[in-house]
């Protein structure tokens, strides 16, 4: 393994799932001089022949060859595994991860939600988990074709048994390293718990309000009641938050609403999933914070309401 001060190595990356995250940040890992590994599924053909095209608002940039495989038995064994598959897949890691990931190497959770790194560290023993929330906004436009809107960065935090809060290791440091060499911002977190529930004060509104009142962030942000619903949605988030003891001021909370008026009108990922006909994430992004809470006494119920609707949904249109 190549130690955190070499600037690029010959350090093994696999990226489980090449799409609007895992191809954007797999492409620029690659173009900055890291070997590589992409899983794909339906896309698998097109990019093993032609590879990925990024467009971006930093510089359009094409990779004509990558290292394309859409089975993870033919994949070399790597150092850091980046899970970037949507959470509803992720009934397929037990598969997928114990033949990838070098014994001591690293899983990178990149996903939306909460409680993934604990069930990862269940199937996968002696790898350090880590968790990165991405302040990303890409869309998979095609095959092999991804279209990065905005933003990019990405807080780091390593996952402990009960998520305790865990000092900053060498591992970490070097996975910032090498996203930093990639031209990715990186901030370094002590406490993935907190940052994860800071996450959510951004997608349990958005991602919901968006999918049940069929709307952008721009009309949610410029709609008074709307507006308020936001708000409201983010203090619960907040309660939720403090039942495992992590405080969320409420600066944070105006920040994530200035944040997101200053956003173009976006889309979200869980509003194009659903217009598109694909699973959502309800589980990761709804259900485990909600049970996480209610199993400290906490009743959340605005967010529960909101789950129920979802549930609703997904199951109407066939998408569960
Ligand atoms: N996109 C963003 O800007 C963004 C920002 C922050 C966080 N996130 C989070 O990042 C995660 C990934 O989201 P995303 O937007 O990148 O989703 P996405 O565009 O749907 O990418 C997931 C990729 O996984 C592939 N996949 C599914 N099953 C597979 C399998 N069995 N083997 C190989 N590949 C498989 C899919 O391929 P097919 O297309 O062939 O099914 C798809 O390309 C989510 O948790 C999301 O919430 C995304
Ligand atoms: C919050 C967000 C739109 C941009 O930071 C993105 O990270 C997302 O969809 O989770």
């Amino acid at each position: 393994m190549c130690d955190s001060l070499t600037p690029v190595c010959d350090r093994k990356y696999a990226i489980l799932g090449t799409g609007a995250l895992g191809g954007f940040y797999g492409a620029k890992l690659q173009q900055a001089g890291y070997d590589v590994h992409f899983l794909l599924k339906s896309d698998y053909e097109h990019v093993s022949k032609s590879g990925l095209l990024i467009e971006s608002k930093d510089g359009d940039f094409t990779l004509p060859q990558v290292k394309a495989y859409n089975d993870v038995e033919q994949m070399p064994q790597c150092d850091v595994v980046i899970v970037a598959l949507k959470t509803t897949q992720n009934h397929l890691l037990p598969k997928l991860l114990p033949p990838l990931v070098k014994d001591g190497g690293v899983v990178l959770v990149l996903q939306n939600g909460l409680g993934v790194e604990e069930d990862i560290s269940q199937i996968v023993k002696n790898v350090q988990v880590i968790g990165g929330l991405c302040f990303l906004c890409s869309n998979k436009v095609g095959a092999g074709h991804i279209r990065h809107l905005d933003y990019g960065k990405i807080t780091l935090g390593e996952y402990t048994p009960k998520y305790d809060p865990a000092p900053l290791t060498e591992r970490i440091q070097y996975v910032a390293n090498d996203f930093e060499t990639a031209g990715i911002t990186i901030e370094l977190a002590t406490d993935l718990l907190l940052a994860r529930w800071q996450k959510l004060v951004w997608n349990i509104p958005y991602n919901g309000l968006s999918v049940i009142l069929n709307a952008r962030t721009d009309e949610l942000m410029t709609d008074a009641h709307t507006r308020i619903l936001v708000e409201q949605l983010m203090n619960e988030v907040a309660a939720g938050a403090k039942t495992s003891g992590r405080v969320i001021p409420d600066s944070f909370i105006q920040t994530m609403l200035n944040y997101t008026v200053k956003m173009k009108p976006y889309r979200t990922s869980m509003k194009i999933d659903y217009d598109e006909g694909r699973p959502l994430e309800v589980e990761a992004i709804f259900g485990n914070p909600l049970r996480k809470a209610q199993a400290a006494g906490a009743n959340l119920p605005q967010i529960s309401c909101m789950y129920h609707q979802l549930k609703f949904l997904t199951q109407r249109n066939g998408i569960a």
